[in-house]
């Protein structure tokens, strides 16, 4: 029996229609209808493919799996759907786009890195590019020349062997944020946050931020809480139904609209005074050592006004933008799942800190250069590894977009799709990690030898899953990785962290609550994190006056 095409179907019900069409309107209708049906027809037209599409949940007519998407949580969903299906590989189709999602390391690899010609992309996010008007960060740069200029300028400065740029600012900072804890302890996460954008500040735009309620850390807060929210294909209905973007904002349930008029522009309305600032001050001569200034005396053609920039300035200003937005929240939220393991592991403090009494002693605090010696120091190594692991800062990194259409392991892999690493699945792998992948044990990536720990060559580090892969894997990982090493090393050395009492005296246990955004953080919690000894307290006062 022929089954009819749903072409000829489309055209049936124009003609249909247009017979008993009674007017202009009914036509148009018609036409409209039918145009819909022909593109869901060719949008699907990846099933008449040689090569089936890789399993996932059951499509709908017309509205694939809109339903399915999870508004929440996407990355425990997708490794639960990876057990469903038997398949590390899922498809999606959400909005008439296709998903690919990746649930295993070794295809993230095969994929994003060893093809990454074609894997190198990104998505188009409606609500983040076309509502808010998110433009110019090269983490949504397209493939292609413009980004990699802008990786070019990131690699410059952020360079493995070159932390000429970011260890003076996050040093001296490092020192203030340990003497406010010492002041002021139960403030403990502001000082975090302090720590963290400031140095970001200094960074990108040689700008020293005020101790407390400093205007530029606030704004590139709202602009961080912009995108955490919205960077996520998916997170507003919008993203799922594009053409939504057309209610008017009044419209019952259209509050994505409001939100976005009221966020419209934010991210250059934040990022180009601070870095007119570094122009003006470059001008005078009073500019400070930073990103900003150190890609704009290496400018060709910078434009002669000190108040306009030229196409390569503009450029410029986008990539320390990016820096500014984005290379702060990273370091908090890494930083607070290392406090919440520590509060609910108290063998594993311990442990850290008999090895560097052992290694660094009380008498200084720990350095960038010893830190970098894994055999040293391998229990502390196993508990940056173990932090990055167990609670992985960016859970589905960021989608990658497939720019060629391509078959992997007998399955077709469409042209555009979406691409979504699943490092949370990777970092949890229970074929990987045993039956303890859910759980806090440094121990893993161990090995004792003669009574002694020894990093386990046989395990593979996390860090090329947590960092992202092949052309897009992030280039803030060496900067990132060093002043969290020095941020958990310190704190270690000089402090000890312990539930917060109650009223009572007695600490209630910690619940391990994530909230997850683009970012897996921890659900606010109380602690207390106090020096170890009167020895420690004169020994991080001391530093701070050596500055
Ligand atoms: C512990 C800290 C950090 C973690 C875990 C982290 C993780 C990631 C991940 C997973 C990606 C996506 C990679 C991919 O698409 O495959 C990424 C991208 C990126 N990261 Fe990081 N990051 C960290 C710190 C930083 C810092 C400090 C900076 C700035 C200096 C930075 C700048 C960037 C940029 C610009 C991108 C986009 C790259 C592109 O699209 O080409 N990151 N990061």
């Amino acid at each position: 029996m022929m089954v009819p095409s749903p072409h000829s179907l489309s055209m049936e019900l124009i003609s249909a229609l247009a017979y008993k069409a009674h007017g202009l309107l009914d036509f148009v209708i018609a036409l409209t209808l039918s145009s819909i049906l022909l593109i869901w027809y060719y949008r699907n037209s990846e099933s008449r493919q040689k090569h089936p599409l890789p399993p996932g949940p059951k499509k709908l007519p017309f509205i694939g799996n809109n339903l399915d998407m999870p508004r929440t949580d996407k990355h425990i969903t997708f490794a639960r759907w990876a057990k469903e299906f038997g398949s590390d590989i899922l498809h999606l189709k959400i909005a008439g786009e296709n998903y690919i999602v990746l649930n295993s390391y070794e295809m993230a690899m095969d994929l994003l890195d060893k093809r990454s010609g074609i894997y190198s992309g990104r998505p188009h996010v409606t609500m983040l590019h076309d509502l808010i008007g998110w433009e110019g960060d090269l983490v949504y740069l397209p493939y292609g020349n413009e980004m990699k200029l802008h990786r070019k300028l990131f690699h410059q400065e952020f360079h493995p062997n070159d932390s000429s740029l970011y260890q003076p600012h996050h040093k001296k900072a490092l020192r203030l944020f340990l003497n406010n804890l010492i002041d002021t302890p139960e403030e403990w996460l502001g000082h975090i946050q302090q720590m963290s954008r400031s140095v970001i500040l200094a960074i990108a735009y040689g700008i020293h931020a005020l101790p407390k309620d400093d205007p530029s850390i606030a704004a590139a807060e709202r602009m961080f809480s912009v995108l955490n929210i919205a960077a996520i294909p998916g997170s507003f209905l919008v993203d799922i139904f594009p053409i939504l973007r057309y209610v008017p904002s009044w419209f019952p349930g259209a509050s994505f609209k409001q939100k976005a008029q009221k966020w419209y522009g934010i991210r250059n309305a934040t990022i180009t005074p601070p870095f007119l600032q570094v122009k003006q001050a470059m001008a005078t001569g009073t500019a400070e050592d930073s990103f900003s200034l150190r890609c704009l005396m290496n400018a060709q053609s910078p434009h002669p006004h000190p108040d306009k920039l030229s196409e390569e300035e503009e450029r410029i200003k986008q990539t320390a933008g990016t820096l500014y937005e984005g290379g702060a929240d990273t370091g908090i939220t890494s930083l607070r799942t290392f406090i919440l393991a520590m509060m609910c592991f108290p063998n594993v403090q311990q442990e850290a800190q008999e090895e560097l009494d052992h290694v660094i002693g009380r008498e200084q605090l720990p350095d960038y250069d010893v830190l970098d010696n894994q055999d040293s120091l391998p229990y502390l190594w196993a508990v940056i590894y173990e932090c990055f692991r167990w609670q992985p800062i960016v859970p589905l990194a960021i989608p990658h977009k497939s720019d060629e259409e391509d078959t992997y392991q007998g399955y077709y892999i469409p042209k555009g799709s979406i691409v979504v690493p699943n490092v949370w699945a990777m970092l949890r792998d229970e074929r990987t990690y045993g039956p303890t992948a859910h759980t806090f044990d440094p121990k893993r990536w161990l090995l004792q030898i003669q009574g002694r720990w020894k990093l386990n060559p046989d395990m593979h580090d996390p860090l090329s899953a947590t960092f992202g892969f092949g052309r897009r894997a992030c280039p803030g990982k060496h900067m990132g990785l060093s002043a969290f090493k020095m941020n958990v090393a310190s704190l270690l050395h000089s402090f000890n962290i312990t539930p917060s009492p109650g009223k009572d005296g007695n600490s209630s246990p910690t619940k391990v609550q994530y909230i997850s955004g683009m970012l897996n953080s921890p659900a606010p919690f109380e602690c207390s994190i106090k020096p170890r000894s009167a020895k420690h307290v004169t020994l991080v006062q001391q530093v701070l006056l050596e500055d």
